[in-house]
């Protein structure tokens, strides 16, 4: 069994038990689960170059990334810097994130939130609502077909933005369709961990005319990113390579210098 397998069978268990301890009212109820939310293709587009800054503790790749970091605190200080989105891992077991982290993360800034997530079920999409996310990730690995047109769907009666995420062309062809707000393609290969930024410009010439798409995982480098928005992608996830310093707001701010 991959990482990947795993990670999907265990939150599968999870959300079960999740489901026996709130219900679907109360999450409605929440103070957030009104909120109107920004649209995520705008602010890639406004900001030059759609920064997605990732708070991140740990992962199955790397371990512990950062120990000590503040959601609140990492937050305003990406937003500050000029991110034009905030990624939050909601995940415990594999990534050491909350749902409290997210709340936080929330409470911090204005540009849009991404619940960083392995969604297997609509009620993960609605406690995105409740608990402050603008986007949710569906990830082509874990999901079939029918089930990412579903939830996209479901994100978007909610008014949700939704972010498709896909590593190669079967995906992206496959998976790809109106409902999808920006398309992602993940550097990293989710089932082996291989992880090379050069995917992202092989996947080019697939996607339709007109689609909003960023760049995933392993960016590290400015050059890297005049070289992927040089080609046409719009923004660009980057969680490590900030994190894995103590101070990750002057990490992107170093970052962003880099890129003017
Ligand atoms: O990061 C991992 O090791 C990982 C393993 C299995 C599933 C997902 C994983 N990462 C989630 C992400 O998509 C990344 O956190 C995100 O793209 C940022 O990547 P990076 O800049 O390389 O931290």
């Amino acid at each position: 069994m991959n990482i990947l397998d795993k990670i999907i069978l265990e939150k599968k268990k999870e959300v079960a038990a999740r489901k026996s301890q709130i219900t679907e009212e109360q999450l409605r109820a929440m103070p957030l689960f009104g909120r109107v939310c920004p649209s995520f293709a705008d602010s890639l587009k406004s900001h030059p170059f759609g920064i997605i800054s990732e708070f991140k503790r740990q992962s199955p790749s790397k371990g512990l990334i950062n120990g000590t970091a503040k959601p609140f605190d990492t937050a305003k200080g990406y937003e500050n810097a000029g991110a034009a989105a905030i990624s939050c891992l909601t995940d415990e077991q594999f990534f050491g994130g909350t749902l409290a982290d997210l709340e936080q993360v929330r409470s911090a800034v204005e540009i849009p939130v991404l619940r960083k997530e392995f969604i297997v079920d609509e009620f993960q999409i609605l406690e995105a609502k409740a608990y402050g996310a603008d986007i949710i990730l569906l990830i082509a690995a874990a999901l079939t077909v029918e089930e990412c047109h579903r939830f996209a769907r479901y994100a978007k009666s909610l008014g949700l933005n939704t972010l498709l995420e896909v590593h190669d062309k079967d995906e992206l062809l496959s998976y790809q369709n109106e409902d999808m707000d920006v398309v992602g393609v993940n550097n990293r290969n989710l089932k082996t961990f291989k992880t090379d930024y050069r995917q992202s410009l092989e996947l080019l010439p697939f996607f339709p005319e007109g689609t909003v798409k960023i760049s995933e995982s392993g960016l590290h480098d400015e050059e890297q990113l005049k070289e992927l928005k040089a080609a046409g992608f719009n923004g660009f996830l980057i969680g490590e390579n900030f994190m894995k310093t103590d101070d990750p707001s002057k990490a992107i701010q170093d970052f962003m210098n880099g890129l003017v």
